[in-house]
């Protein structure tokens, strides 16, 4: 972990560190019983490293990332989009969240599943974020590492405000990956999806599994299902399950884009995938008092699918 000695704290369950980043902002260190380790930083909520028991990095971070303070996102990992992700209000595209100071929750609301490796995190809107998006909110966030190295995040939003709001949102999941090329996704067959390289327009995916070979960017809409990422070259498959969150966002930027976008390397597309658990075609509608959940579960898993 970047910054001051970590240290271990207590009141968190199971080994949990929490440390500080170079900026000061703490950063939260979880470990299993086997070795596998996440890192999320109180910096967006955002989740910046997942590794598994033997040291392997299962999320992509940008070779450009800069890791300046709030309210700049880091480029890579897990970032949370909330309140928006896409076009549909004045927000920036992906929501202020990811560029906040969370705290970490040392009295969340229980949750069943709790008996593994965790930390809870909260965010509050400050005025800045009210007199942008004037709806008063409490955003709960867990990030779990399970016993066999599985991630789990779980974001509960509740309306503490008089008036319904809507909102939408994605966990933008940034996979590293061996080569682009030799990666598929599979679980999205015959779903519609929105093409925002063609403004938006539906259609209808027919292959078996989605391959790549130039710019994706894609909201397959209530696709049903677990989603499986194979990277061939790593004979690796990674499982996506989702709760409350239908729709799957594909993006990768291919050569061309990536050089537009500033905290990309030239070459970061050729390693990287992002598959994402999103709710965005149907905005969630939480009337005051109201909490909506959103679970995402990422499990790595070694497939005869490679043979
Ligand atoms: O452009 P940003 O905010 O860095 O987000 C990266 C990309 O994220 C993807 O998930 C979106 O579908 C793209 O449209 C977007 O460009």
């Amino acid at each position: 972990m970047a910054g001051s000695a970590a240290a271990s704290d207590q009141s968190l369950r199971g080994s949990v560190e929490v440390g500080r980043d170079g900026n000061g902002v703490e950063m939260i260190l979880l470990r299993n019983p086997k070795g596998a380790t996440v890192e999320v930083s109180c910096h967006g909520g955002q989740v910046l490293s997942w590794k598994t028991e033997r040291g392997e990095e299962l999320l992509f971070m940008g070779s450009k990332a800069v890791y300046k303070p709030p309210p700049h996102a880091v480029r890579g990992g897990i970032p949370i989009c909330f309140p928006q992700f896409g076009t549909r209000e004045t927000l920036e595209k992906r929501g202020f969240a990811m560029g906040r100071l969370w705290t970490i929750d040392r009295d969340p609301p229980p949750l069943p599943e709790s008996g593994m490796t965790h930390v809870d995190l909260l965010l509050n809107p400050c005025a800045v974020d009210l007199k942008i998006w004037p709806h008063n909110f409490k955003f709960h966030l867990r990030v779990a590492l399970a016993d066999d190295g599985s991630l789990i995040l779980v974001s509960r939003v509740r309306n503490v405000c008089s008036k319904p709001f809507t909102f939408t949102f994605a966990y933008h999941t940034d996979l590293a990956v061996s080569d682009i090329g030799e990666v598929r996704v599979e679980g999205l067959e015959t779903c519609d999806y929105l093409n925002n390289l063609k403004e938006g327009m539906r259609s209808t995916e027919q292959g078996i599994s989605l391959s790549f070979d130039s710019e994706v960017d894609r909201v397959y809409v209530e696709a049903e299902g677990v989603i499986e990422v194979l990277d061939h070259k790593k004979r690796r498959t990674l499982k996506i399950k989702r709760e409350g969150l239908p729709d799957v966002v594909v993006w990768n930027p291919w050569d061309k884009k990536s050089k537009a976008i500033a905290d990309f390397g030239k070459n970061d597309y050729k390693r990287m995938v992002s598959v994402s658990g999103a709710a965005i075609e149907k905005p969630i509608k939480l009337k005051p008092g109201e909490q909506w959940m959103g679970g995402l579960k990422l499990t790595l898993s070694l497939s005869t699918k490679h043979e």
